[in-house]
């Protein structure tokens, strides 16, 4: 044990503040200080070298310790420094670690907080590492596109195998102390103070020779596997990463780890600067940023609309409304952050369904502690005293107007009323209240527990602190809170509206369902549009437009031609499947044909010979899509609204879009998010271009009229970062 009275602060802050140099009779603490997460930048690095070298000057000096100041040990790089002068500047992190490696003294890491990244890399060239209870560790690098490139994928596989070193590094997973301790990535977990321990630690282990800590010096415990697990893991990674390069590249450099450690070195040296090089790794960490960055939200509208000054109000309870898939979802995610919930459901099998999946859905660990904080009704007055309400009923305006005229009168004057919408329109709804200031759309994703996105709707009256407490319960949910402004589907929904429309006119030219959704797969979504469909329920869009009056229950409208509504290309193919009762996973048939039990999506015979009779009952040649015009008639379009939505302010920031697409709608995080893509990946011009031609071949299908803003940039060659603030990025 150390005694804190014993421990003597010798000159400190000599190497600026960013690594401090103290020293406790012979053990010296280099204490990273760099917030808030501790990260490698340039001055760090050469604080740290600095230490070491002094630290071995001295004899006085017997062991070292490195920490991180406040609250985290580093967590890796700095990311923001990729791909600027500072970057490339000596002494790189490889030096770094090499120092802390060779060192003739024992060096000890002592974590908290979070070792990630090179922090982890940092710790593993460590001879010993100590942990607290709550830290965790992780390479989570193959998130920002590339490699964990200072050692992680040689050292890593040394202790754990390379196994579960592919296992950790492609997922990026944070791994908790006990487990770390398990896998013998840490040596011992403390409890208490962690410089006091770390400093006893040290001492206890003085004189101890180093060469036999050095995992770099060590073997791969399943080198002899390597050849089956890489294979095994290369089936996986396809499966799952979709058109990203860096797990695989990541999967590479580990088996590069059975190799000696120098020849590895340079294996994982060669692969990052390919993954560095990449147009992938600056996508990565455009949307690692973004996904930061719109907690500084504003609006054009209003310049109170501002997270610098806008106040929230504190939200304790929170009224639900409407006990169906969403509101559930809602419900477990306000339970899950520990707010007390009232859910209102006036159907009672509906509300009984309901507390039966949120009993299964909370973990067993803290159901009841949960439980306790929700309280279910059928009863309206039962929301008399709740903070807030979010109304999660079915999509019509006109049911949301008659709650929200309920809420209005039950609710205190002060609760803000907030709708879950998918589109429709948030003034109508504040409308029949008296306080159209304190409404507000709140649109959860499905599963609502699950999906990270929050698309926070500011309507024309709704006031800076209504939506300040919005994107704060977003944060308290553990959302990603995105502000935009009302029109009919918002942002994430008005795009998807090209994207689906042209998708299902590819099928009258000549694709079928799975040709389309191999096509969009491929690019890197999860699920193609025709799959998504199903899932979602096909009935969503039917009701959305058989509301909108573009069809009704038994068919097209009366003197409407069959495929133009108002003017404008209509394709009534998913109007067809619905009237049949084909909506999708639920009824067991859609776009797909699904076995009992199962959500595997089968081409289906019925459906092709429907779209063959509808092609030739109207005329239409089958011919040959390829999928690279299959993404662009889908995605090219989707941008395109984009553009729309910057033009006419409804987002405030491309990166606004970008989130709301990631988080949302499951666009592949590699190519940065849907306006990244289409300015550094194709390049604006080209999406023009290519624009203009399908124009010119369907001139009657009018999302593939460019936007004047794309148009307006491509002219004056301005960027997407000069139109908004993401110029930081
Ligand atoms: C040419 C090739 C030659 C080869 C030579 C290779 C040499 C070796 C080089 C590199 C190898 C190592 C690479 C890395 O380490 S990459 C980084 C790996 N680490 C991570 O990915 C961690 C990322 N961060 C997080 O996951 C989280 O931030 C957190 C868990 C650490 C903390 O979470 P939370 O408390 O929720 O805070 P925030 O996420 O909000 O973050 C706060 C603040 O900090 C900024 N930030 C976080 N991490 C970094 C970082 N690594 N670099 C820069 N900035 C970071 C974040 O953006 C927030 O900023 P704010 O919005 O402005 O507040």
């Amino acid at each position: 044990m150390v005694n804190t009275m014993t421990l003597t602060w010798e000159a400190t802050r000599e190497f600026a503040v960013m690594a401090e140099y103290s020293t406790y009779g012979s053990v010296v603490v280099l204490q990273v200080n760099n917030p808030p997460v501790n990260s490698f930048s340039y001055h760090v690095r050469q604080g740290l070298v600095d230490g070491l070298e002094k630290a071995q000057r001295d004899p006085a000096i017997r062991s070292i310790v490195i920490m991180g100041k406040g609250r985290t040990f580093p967590a890796g790089a700095d990311v923001r420094e990729f791909g600027t002068a500072s970057a490339g500047m000596m002494p790189d992190l490889l030096s770094v670690l090499a120092a802390v490696d060779t060192s003739p003294k024992p060096v000890v890491s002592a974590i908290h907080g979070t070792a990630l990244g090179g922090g982890f890399e940092l710790a593993l060239a460590s001879h010993y590492r100590l942990a607290v209870p709550s830290a965790r560790v992780g390479l989570p690098e193959v998130h920002l596109g590339i490699l964990p490139g200072a050692g992680g994928t040689q050292r890593l596989p040394r202790v754990v195998g390379v196994k579960t070193a592919i296992q950790m590094i492609t997922t990026g997973q944070h791994i908790k102390a006990q487990q770390a301790l398990s896998l013998g990535l840490v040596d011992k977990i403390v409890q208490g103070d962690l410089l006091k321990e770390a400093v006893s630690f040290a001492r206890s282990i003085e004189g101890r020779p180093v060469e036999d800590r050095r995992i770099s010096q060590k073997t791969v415990p399943d080198a002899e596997k390597v050849g089956e697990v890489v294979d095994a893991a290369r089936k996986t990674i396809i499966r799952r990463a979709r058109g990203a390069i860096a797990p695989m590249t990541c999967v590479q450099a580990i088996q590069a780890s059975v190799l000696p450690f120098d020849v590895g070195m340079q294996r994982e040296r060669e692969l990052m600067a390919f993954l560095m090089t990449s147009w992938q790794a600056p996508a990565q960490q455009y949307a690692f940023f973004s996904e930061r960055e719109v907690r500084r939200w504003s609006h054009p509208r209003d310049k109170r609309v501002n997270f610098k000054t806008a106040k929230p109000r504190v939200i304790k309870s929170v009224g639900v409304v409407g006990a169906g898939t969403m509101g559930v979802g809602i419900t477990i995610s306000l339970l899950q952050a520990g707010l007390k919930v009232v859910l209102l459901e006036v159907n009672k099998k509906q509300l009984d369904r309901g507390i039966t999946t949120i009993q299964k859905t909370l973990s067993q660990k803290s159901a009841s502690q949960r439980m306790s904080l929700l309280t279910t009704t059928m009863d309206y007055s039962a929301l008399s005293d709740v903070d807030m309400v979010i109304e999660a009923v079915f999509e019509s305006m006109r049911l949301k107007k008659e709650v929200f005229k309920k809420l209005d009168s039950i609710t205190k004057p002060q609760a803000i009323l907030a709708s879950n919408t998918s589109g429709l329109d948030i003034d109508k709804i504040a409308a029949v209240t008296k306080r159209p200031d304190k409404v507000v759309g709140t649109h959860f994703f499905a599963p609502a527990n699950i999906m990270r996105l929050l698309e926070n709707i500011l309507g024309k009256h709704t006031s800076a602190e209504t939506i300040a407490t919005a994107m704060q319960l977003g944060t308290t949910i553990g959302k990603v809170g995105v502000l935009v402004g009302n029109c009919p589907g918002f942002v994430g929904n008005r795009m998807l509206g090209p994207y689906v429309t042209e998708a299902v006119f590819l099928l009258e030219e000549g694709a079928d369902p799975q040709d389309v959704d191999k096509a969009i797969e491929e690019f890197g979504f999860a699920m193609g549009p025709f799959r998504m469909g199903d899932l979602s329920g096909l009935d969503i869009g039917w009701r959305g437009r058989i509301e909108k009056g573009l069809t009704t229950e038994q068919g097209p409208p009366p003197a409407t031609p069959p495929l133009y509504r108002r003017g404008n290309r209509y394709c009534p193919l998913a109007d067809m499947l619905c009237m049949q009762g084909r909506l999708g996973q639920k009824t067991g048939a859609g776009w797909y044909r699904y076995e009992p039990g199962s959500r595997a999506a089968l081409p289906d015979p019925v459906v092709q010979q429907m779209i063959r009779e509808y092609r030739q009952e109207h005329g239409f040649k089958k011919r040959t899509i390829s999928s690279q015009e299959i993404v662009e008639r889908c995605l090219y379009p989707l941008i395109n609204e984009g553009f729309h939505i910057l033009d006419e302010g409804i987002a405030a920031r491309s990166m606004d879009i970008d989130v709301t697409y990631l988080f949302g709608y499951g666009w592949p995080r590699h190519t940065g998010g849907p306006m990244y893509y289409a300015e550094k990946v194709v390049g604006l011009e080209k999406i023009l271009r290519s624009l203009e031609s399908y124009q010119a071949q369907y001139p009657d299908h009018h999302y593939l009229q460019p936007s004047p803003l794309l148009r307006d940039m491509v002219a004056k060659g301005t960027s997407l970062a000069a139109l908004g603030t993401d110029s930081k990025l």
